[in-house]
């Protein structure tokens, strides 16, 4: 239950918090060698030729940069041990500016003192930076960001658990990626196992970068390090505290930056104590005489970030404070590496290399979690269709035992497969019990004397989650001596633990002393030949027609040749008559469907296709749908489409969907049509293939609203009768009888009840029943009506016989 919790948020979070964390990830990777990248795009500016031995003096530096720019006061200088690298020069921010930190910041070379102007792309990587801190949506993006950060270590940590192998010492089990997998498998893989090589440098770079999101987090970290917390912050909290400067957040007075007038004294207390510096940032005081604060990285410096300070008085030239990265408490220089921890230059180039890359595939994570996610939903869909078959036919209540079918499955497939077994068994009569193993104990097969298990293998040779339980009670004692069963297992042979579970259910089984039924087939991923044997296994239990297990899921090409309104003045939703032909030679017999794919290409509606392929065009009887959603109406997604959007000419992917529940033998007993609306389509092609197998006995019972603006196919149902090919047309229009005598909405359900004597003696002539249309109302009571007329059991033999077929909606 835990598991299954924990995995619900997994992915219930990955779907909606995996697209920020994509964004932040990609503009992390973006950041990670920003000052590369810069130098690399402003080779004029960022980079000097050496034209001296030495660089200028500091005081003639700077003598020579207020020359050029004599407006502007210089508050900062950066200077670099590397000779061919300009010196950045700080020039203070205008009063204007005063509230925003930083400089306006400008290169020069050290050796002419020449200003070389602003880098360019200093703008897209402070958008980049903005983008991946708040989303360049200020507090709220701020908290967005630092809500899918603490999403990304609970994504860390719940994966971890989720994919947490059998065999926790193989680094193969935590580590090895298979390419040779496919389809979900291969997905999976590359979800899980990238996502363990990730695993450490997004737990490293979420915790750290929690430190910008909040507050609390970033308190909580000086206080566990035991870390002083900078100046600038602990400004900015008494600020905060301090009633005067409510309205001002900005410093109070803040003055503008004063150079020193002497420099080289300065540079040269620095250097008895900087010599070895890699690069040195002076920053000047805001009033005359104050201190100079230098941070500088010594060549040896432990990263990036390890810098060193120093404080010099700014008229005597003395250093007043000293204070050494490695001097620093372990706490302190923890604090002081954050940076370099959240983008990986703690550990040097590899470091930042490998953070750049685990974050680049962050939109890996978010793109096949959504697949998975998807391809879960598809096989849920498929996987309702298959138990609304079932539970929708009666023979589902019969009382004699049932054969078990007990599944265990872990994405669906093998769940599937079990309702499509159940279907298949169900039509040909016997009675049948879906149970997933997960509901089951095991005495409980012991109330069976037939069962089929369709089990699949998962993480490595494992149980599916849901049959966990079952496996660990597999010691038990328990005596199966009466069961037979047959076994279909699941599994993928790019594991190495082929069918595992499955095998391994079968020894349990057996040494119950339970026997089997057939030989247990053993499916390598989807393999049809497989799946074709367990097919014929069944079909000696039962004699099953019809439909495939697996339908392979090819769509072809299709054109939209003519669309007209049949009932353009009627009262309901108006109804459209759709012509489609296909380049394709496609197959298809009287009560299939056309499903068509839609330009999303996921969503799929299935229509009855009304003709048959000697009139040399499907046809489609499609009824609009208007929903209402935010009190807007709009037309229902598959049908708005087909009726309206589509234009005429336009090509489009359908398949055609073979429907073995609504078909018929070609036989000259008698046939007895009912339906009602849209219904008519599917009792169209059953009326044309009778006509073309020479089939007269017919009796259609038709409803619908108006008789004048609704009676589909009335000229061609009318002249058949004419003709003789329809013995008997009852058409009943429920809006038509208000007003009349009867002032009653009749609908088809009282015509069939008004005809049961005759409805009996068709019956009893071998008559075969075909449903179709509306399955709220309409099918109930039809269903209602000849229950009463022929009883329970005829109606059950008649489901048994495949007399009494439907295909309702
Ligand atoms: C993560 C993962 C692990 C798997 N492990 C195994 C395995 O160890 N042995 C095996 O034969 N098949 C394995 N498979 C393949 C599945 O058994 C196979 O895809 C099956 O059709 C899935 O059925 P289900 O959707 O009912 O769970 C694995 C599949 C995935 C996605």
């Amino acid at each position: 239950m835990f598991k299954k919790i924990l995995f619900q948020l997994h992915w219930f979070l990955g779907i909606t918090a995996g697209l920020v964390l994509l964004l932040v990830g990609v503009t992390g990777a973006m950041l990670s060698f920003d000052k590369q990248l810069m130098t690399l795009i402003n080779p004029h500016v960022m980079r000097v030729q050496q034209v001296n031995e030495q660089r200028l003096p500091m005081q003639e530096l700077i003598d020579r940069i207020a020359q050029q720019e004599p407006l502007k006061r210089i508050a900062a200088i950066t200077i670099d041990a590397d000779p061919s690298r300009a010196a950045q020069i700080g020039f203070a921010l205008p009063p204007e500016a005063k509230s925003k930190r930083g400089f306006d910041s400008q290169y020069v070379n050290p050796y002419t003192g020449q200003l070389l102007g602003k880098a360019q792309g200093e703008a897209f990587f402070l958008t980049v930076m903005k983008l991946h801190r708040w989303l360049a949506l200020d507090e709220v993006g701020k908290q967005i960001v630092g809500a899918s950060t603490v999403t990304l270590i609970f994504f860390c940590l719940s994966g971890l658990y989720l994919r947490w192998p059998r065999k926790v010492l193989s680094w193969r089990s935590w580590f090895h990626l298979n390419f040779k997998r496919t389809g979900r498998g291969f997905l999976w893989d590359l979800h899980s196992v990238i996502g363990t090589w990730c695993l450490a440098f997004y737990l490293l770079s979420s915790l750290t970068g929690l430190y910008w999101s909040y507050g609390w987090y970033r308190d909580m970290l000086y206080q566990v390090t035991g870390a002083e917390k900078p100046e600038h912050m602990r400004e900015r909290k008494k600020e905060q505290n301090g009633p005067a400067v409510a309205e001002n957040k900005s410093k109070p007075n803040k003055e503008i930056p004063v150079p020193p007038s002497n420099a080289n004294q300065i540079w040269a207390s620095f250097m008895s104590v900087g010599a070895n510096f890699q690069n040195v940032s002076f920053r000047f005081p805001e009033k005359p005489g104050g201190d100079i604060t230098i941070s500088y990285l010594k060549k040896a410096a432990a990263h990036d970030y390890a810098t060193d300070k120093l404080s010099i008085n700014s008229e005597s030239g003395a250093i007043i404070k000293q204070d050494n990265y490695q001097d620093r408490s372990a706490g302190q220089q923890l604090m002081n590496s954050i940076f370099a921890l959240h983008n990986g230059s703690y550990f040097g180039l590899t470091g930042m290399i490998l953070m750049m890359l685990a974050s680049l595939c962050m939109p890996l994570f978010a793109v096949t979690g959504w697949m998975l996610y998807l391809d879960r939903r598809a096989k849920k869909r498929a996987l309702q269709q298959e138990k609304n078959q079932l539970s929708s036919n009666p023979v589902a209540t019969a009382t004699s035992q049932p054969m078990l079918i007990a599944f265990a499955s872990q994405t669906g497939f093998a769940e599937q497969l079990a309702w499509r077994t159940a279907k298949l068994l169900q039509h040909a009569g016997l009675p049948i019990a879906v149970k997933s193993l997960a509901d089951m104990q095991h005495h409980q097969l012991a109330n069976y004397s037939q069962a089929l298990f369709v089990v699949s293998t998962f993480g490595d040779g494992e149980a599916p989650d849901s049959a966990r339980h079952f496996m660990k009670a597999f010691a038990q004692q328990n005596t199966l001596r009466e069961l037979r069963f047959g076994l279909l297992a699941l599994g993928d042979r790019q594991y190495q633990r082929f069918c595992q579970f499955g095998r391994q259910l079968e020894d349990w089984l057996q040494a119950q002393g339970a026997t089997t039924l057939f030989e247990r087939v053993e499916v390598d991923q989807q393999d049809k030949a497989a799946l074709n044997l367990w097919r014929s296994h069944l079909s000696v239990l039962a004699p099953i027609t019809g439909e495939q297990l697996i339908e392979p899921d090819v769509f072809h090409e299709w054109t939209l040749r003519s669309r007209v309104c049949v009932n353009p003045d009627g009262v309901g939703m108006p109804i459209y008559r759709l012509e489609l032909t296909s380049e394709e030679k496609l197959p298809w017999e009287a009560g299939d469907l056309l499903e068509v794919l839609l330009p999303d290409e996921k969503t799929r509606r299935q229509y009855t296709i009304a003709s048959l392929p000697t009139d040399k065009s499907a046809q489609l009887l499609i009824r609009q749908v208007q929903l209402t959603e935010h009190n807007e109406a709009r037309l229902g997604k598959g049908s708005g489409w087909l009726t309206q959007y589509l234009p005429l000419g336009a090509e489009f992917k359908a398949r055609i969907k073979n429907n073995p529940e609504f078909h018929l033998p070609a036989t000259a007993k008698p046939l007895i049509l009912i339906g009602n609306g849209t219904g008519i389509a599917g009792l169209m092609s059953h009326l044309k293939q009778r006509i073309a197998q020479g089939n007269h006995c017919n009796w259609l019972i038709f409803g619908e609203r108006n008789l004048e603006h609704d009676f589909h196919y009335g000229n061609e149902l009318m002249a058949w009768k004419k003709q003789g090919w329809i013995k008997q047309l009852d058409a009943v229009f429920s809006r038509d009888q208000v007003g009349t005598s009867s002032n009653e909405k009749h609908y088809v359900q009282h015509r069939l009840q008004q005809r049961a004597q005759q409805l009996t003696e068709w019956v009893e002539q071998g008559a075969a029943i075909l449903v179709c249309g509306s399955l709220h109302g309409m099918a109930g009571e039809v269903d209602a009506v000849l229950r009463g007329a022929l009883g329970e059991e005829q109606v059950d033999q008649l489901i048994a016989q495949r007399r009494y077929l439907r295909d309702v909606y």
